[in-house]
């Protein structure tokens, strides 16, 4: 077996590689909203800065490791698609050993931060999230059905409940409205994207919802949702968890969101799929921000 010494093994290299790994823009914002629920859940005041900082690096530990497993199940599906081809799993630049060894301690060392310093509760959900999306969704859904994202989702979703139960130890049906929300975007979030990327997908052999439904159903159902999560946003407000601060701001993002997606029904093209898309990400960001500035400046 050869041995490398620590200047072949290029050290600086193989950190990049790994950190592209974590999906680390994506995550960022998981674990923004993971914060928003830290925050949201404590109704004067602040929560503690010890748990919020543990429960911060906790979730992001394991949200980083479920992102390498995905890479390191894809690596096939990944090196078909122009999107992910250049990930180091797609150019086959990480071994499988190396991957686990890195998803296994970055897991671990997340779970156990959870457990010991945050609680056992969140430990545990993280954990079945960790399962939701590297396995359930990764493994099984999305090979398999065009409904993958809607059902992988709920994973995605769950970044506030585990902030909610990192402070509280328990899940009310506030954090629960704040699930509702992301579980209602995450479609039109990732079919804007799908949309001018249906032939990657094809190519891979994944069946997303424009390559099985085609481009117009697709469009409907990111419509629908859109409506759907216009609808879901009030409800903070409607409960009284939120006041107008945020209603004012739910409405306005949501009327954007509403009109980029009646234009791409009616008139699709690749570019308003892309700003779409993008809008999407600007949408969710915006929204928590606005949830968390209410939450402190309530009138
Ligand atoms: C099953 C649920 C989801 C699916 C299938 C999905 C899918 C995707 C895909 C395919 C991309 C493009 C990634 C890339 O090219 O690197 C993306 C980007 C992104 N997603 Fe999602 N997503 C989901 C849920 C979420 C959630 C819950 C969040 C945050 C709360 C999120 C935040 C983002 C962000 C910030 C980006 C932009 C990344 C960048 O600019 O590089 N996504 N998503
Ligand atoms: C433990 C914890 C908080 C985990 C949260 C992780 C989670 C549920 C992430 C979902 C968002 C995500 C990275 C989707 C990518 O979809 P994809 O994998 O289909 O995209 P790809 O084609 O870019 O690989």
């Amino acid at each position: 077996m050869k041995t490398l010494t620590l200047e072949q093994y290029d050290v600086p290299r193989r950190l990049r590689q790994f950190s592209v790994l974590t999906k680390p823009r994506v995550n960022t914002l998981i674990v923004f909203c993971a914060m928003i629920g830290m925050f949201l859940a404590v109704p004067d005041g602040l929560p503690g800065a010890g748990v919020v900082l543990a429960a911060t690096v906790g979730i992001a530990l394991v949200a980083g490791a479920a992102a390498a497993m995905n890479c390191l199940i894809e690596q096939q599906i990944d090196a078909r698609m122009a999107r992910t081809r250049a990930r180091p799993t797609a150019r086959g630049e990480l071994g499988t050993g190396e991957i686990l060894l890195f998803a296994g301690v970055l897991g671990a060392v997340g779970l156990w931060i959870l457990y010991v310093l945050v609680n056992p509760l969140t430990m545990w959900l993280t954990l079945a999230t960790f399962v939701g999306y590297a396995v359930v969704y990764t493994v099984f859904l999305k090979p398999k059905t065009p409904q993958n994202i809607v059902i992988g989702g709920a994973s995605g979703a769950m970044p506030p409940v585990l902030g909610w139960a990192a402070v509280t130890g328990e899940v009310s049906a506030d954090a629960l409205l704040l699930f509702l929300i992301i579980f209602a975007w995450t479609p039109p979030h990732f079919w804007a994207l799908a949309l001018y990327r249906t032939a990657d997908y094809a190519r891979a052999g994944l069946p997303m919802l424009p390559v099985t439904h085609g481009s117009k159903f697709t469009r409907l159902s990111v419509l629908l949702y859109t409506c759907i999560l216009f609808g879901v946003t009030l409800l903070p407000f409607a409960t009284r968890m939120s006041g107008l601060l945020y209603l004012a701001s739910a409405v306005v993002l949501g009327g954007i969101f509403l009109r980029y997606a009646w234009r791409l029904y009616v008139s699709y093209s690749d570019k308003l799929s892309q700003q779409t898309f993008r809008y999407s990400i600007l949408y969710l960001s915006s929204l928590f921000a606005a949830l968390l500035v209410d939450h402190y400046l309530r009138f």
